[in-house]
């Protein structure tokens, strides 16, 4: 059987060649925060693992290194176990002698001379600091000035909050703090509650009210971009980039007399909402495959679109680079380069015009991403209310993260269609 440091370096390998989600990869709680942790600190342990090596090790090696510093200089371990578990991980991954022998002369280094110097330019240093590559630092400080983008990029290190959704068809958000043994915590618009730091989530998702619908995880900056729909009883909605449900949800929670499609693209990622559905009791939702971008205009899946169903509102929390959450995907921010950044903005136009194609005249659509960056935001909807001056904004765009800090970093703005 692995130990829990062999399943953290197979699964950062995987990450390194390929990829992979390492939250996906079912790892034990120590392992889980160790692989995160280093994927989120990359940066900076690969600047380390530099100061202190003449030529750069294997790949393999180097992630053995990353691992051991951060244990060293970031988790609770000791410098002597952390240092001995990485030369018996040399070993046990066959390594060789010369690596092994490598890594405990560069742990032993490390420990004794302490952590390197940081770069005296500001970007690259708040580029290592905080391991956020320097083009994307140096992007935040065109837009953004200086000290935001170094509180941005300071921010990507911290652990996010994490929520309960409480289901307000079956119960009340202090009736069910009291009953799961967090009071005191606290809660927002009457229907989140924060989670306590020591309270693990992994239990919460044992307890019976879990398994009975009476609460689900979910952001508050979901509410701030569904609160933008302005819904009203028995309105028809479509979520058109929707699974895995977690905004669906919420406004069928909020009201059971909405008439809800919910569809996506992913007929796989769609399949886990029946899941969800018939764990919170919610029956006002159909749902669809719907790919709002195909790569040819005759696709059958447009059969909504070109019915006579008209929408009173319609949600697209759009696929975007996930910027504003990279707290909470560590992997993405290695992935992300400026030109994927720009596929994904052409993306995000083609999903909004065809959508905005099925909204009822006098209806509203709101256009949410998870990312605040201009080019998959305010530049998305300027250049389609150009095209379409029969809509207009509906006010100024909403930011959640920017007004609290335990919010995720959404961008929402609503759009109504003239009459
Ligand atoms: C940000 S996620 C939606 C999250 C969801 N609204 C929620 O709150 O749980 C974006 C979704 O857009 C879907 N998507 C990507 N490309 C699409 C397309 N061309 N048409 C429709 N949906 C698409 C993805 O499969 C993904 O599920």
């Amino acid at each position: 059987m692995l130990t829990e440091r062999e399943e953290a370096f197979r699964v950062l390998l995987l990450w390194q060649r390929d990829g992979s989600f390492i939250k996906e990869s079912g790892l034990s709680p120590f392992a889980m925060e160790l692989a995160l942790g280093v994927c989120r600190r990359h940066l900076y342990l690969e600047y380390f693992v530099k100061s202190l090596t003449k030529k750069l090790p294997s790949l393999e090696a180097r992630v053995i290194l990353e691992m051991g510093l951060f244990q060293m200089f970031f988790m609770d371990v000791p410098d002597y176990a952390a240092i001995n578990d990485s030369v018996e991980l040399a070993k046990s991954a066959n390594l060789g002698e010369s690596t092994a022998r490598l890594v405990n002369a560069v742990l032993r280094t490390a420990r004794r001379q302490g952590e390197p110097a940081l770069p005296p330019q500001r970007v690259r240093r708040v580029s290592v600091e905080n391991s956020v590559p320097e083009w994307l630092v140096r992007r935040w400080f065109d837009v953004y000035g200086g000290d935001r983008a170094e509180a941005l990029a300071k921010a990507t290190l911290e652990r996010p909050t994490e929520w309960i959704r409480v289901n307000l068809q079956k119960t009340s958000a202090p009736v069910l703090a009291e009953k799961i043994g967090i009071t005191g915590a606290s809660i927002l618009y009457d229907r989140f509650i924060e989670i306590p730091r020591d309270v693990g989530v992994k239990l919460l998702l044992a307890l019976p009210e879990f398994v009975k619908g009476q609460f689900s995880f979910q952001n508050p900056s979901a509410f701030e971009v569904v609160k933008l729909l302005d819904l009203k009883p028995g309105l028809k909605v479509w979520d058109a980039c929707a699974a895995p449900g977690g905004k669906t949800a919420l406004m069928a929670e909020m009201d059971s007399s909405l008439e809800i499609l919910a569809s996506d693209s992913s007929a796989s990622r769609l399949e886990k909402m029946q899941d969800l559905m018939n764990r919170l009791g919610l029956t006002n939702i159909k749902t669809e495959v719907i790919d709002l971008a195909p790569a040819s205009a005759t696709s059958p899946q447009q059969s909504t679109l070109s019915s006579e169903a008209k929408f009173d509102r319609i949600l697209l929390d759009v696929p975007c680079s996930n910027m504003g959450v990279i707290a909470r995907r560590p992997e993405s921010v290695y992935r992300m380069t400026p030109e994927s950044i720009n596929e994904v903005a052409e993306l995000q136009f083609k999903i909004l015009e065809n959508a905005s194609t099925a909204l009822a005249p006098g209806g509203r659509l709101v256009y949410a991403t998870c990312s605040p960056d201009p080019t998959e935001t305010t530049r998305v909807i300027a250049r389609f209310v150009k095209v379409h001056p029969e809509f207009v904004k509906v006010g100024e765009p909403v930011l959640p993260g920017l007004k609290d800090s335990r919010l995720d970093g959404f961008f929402a703005q609503a759009l109504e269609y003239k009459k």
